[in-house]
């Protein structure tokens, strides 16, 4: 099977009536795996509903969202949320770790989870720390690391259950350009290395020189756009 995701004439409309917002419609996507594709566009262009839809966590209003071949749009939630987590890994804007518990701590939440054997978990967790460079910071808390530390953590309780695609939502809006660049390369990695395929919204440029598609989403259309 060629792609990891495809969608299909996608429309996604929140409201109705006058106060109808067309935030996405007319989507016709494909992705190639182990490549890492770009969405870029101005606020409120429909990245993040785009993104939500092809990661299965919202419904689209009208069209088809394939996922690793599976139509998941109309998927009952209990379905979803299985393919979701097993096949799919999610990163945000703020980290979204949790702050009492260490690194490594934050990778097993993500792992129990996950469909992984308890016995595996240790050596997920190392070889995920180990993969985006943090196994030093394995027992530090949220707020002993940097921001940049915090975003490398929550890439690796991102991808601890080797998820087949990865979804990230501006993932160094929140970080220093320099830091910014860092978590790129730790993306170029993960898909060079593991193989992964990575769909990630931003507007960084940074991450842009990673990226081997970039889109641009235009008042909920979208269009390839020629690589910077
Ligand atoms: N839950 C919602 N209810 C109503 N309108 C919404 C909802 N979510 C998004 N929208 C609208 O849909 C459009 C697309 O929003 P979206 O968040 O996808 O944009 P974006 O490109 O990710 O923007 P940003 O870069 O600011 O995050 C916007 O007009 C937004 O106001």
């Amino acid at each position: 099977m060629p792609f990891i995701t495809e969608t299909k004439d996608l429309g996604r409309i929140f409201g109705s009536g006058s106060a109808a917002v067309h935030a996405l419609q007319g989507i016709d996507l494909q992705v190639e795996k182990g490549k890492l594709l770009v969405l870029r566009g101005r606020s409120g262009s429909g990245k993040t509903t785009l993104l939500n839809l092809l990661g299965g966590l919202d419904r689209p209003t009208s069209g088809e969202v394939y996922f690793q071949g599976t139509e998941i749009g109309r998927l009952p939630n209990r379905n979803r949320t299985k393919i979701r987590r097993q096949g799919m890994g999610f990163i945000f804007q703020s980290f979204g770790l949790f702050p009492l518990m260490s690194a490594a701590e934050n990778v097993e939440f993500g792992l129990r989870l996950s469909k992984v054997a308890a016995r595996e978990w240790k050596t997920r967790i190392n070889e995920s720390l180990e993969l985006v460079g943090l196994s030093k910071r394995a027992h530090h808390r949220p707020y002993e690391m940097s921001g940049g530390e915090q975003q490398r953590c929550a890439i690796a309780r991102a991808v601890a259950h080797r998820p087949q695609l990865l979804l990230a939502d501006e993932p160094t809006a929140e970080l220093d350009s320099k830091t910014g660049r860092k978590i790129s390369r730790v993306f170029r990695k993960l898909v060079e290395e593991e193989g992964m395929s990575i769909i990630m919204t931003t507007h960084d440029p940074s991450v842009m020189e990673v990226a081997d598609i970039v889109y641009e989403l235009e008042d909920g259309t979208i269009r390839q756009s020629m690589l910077a």
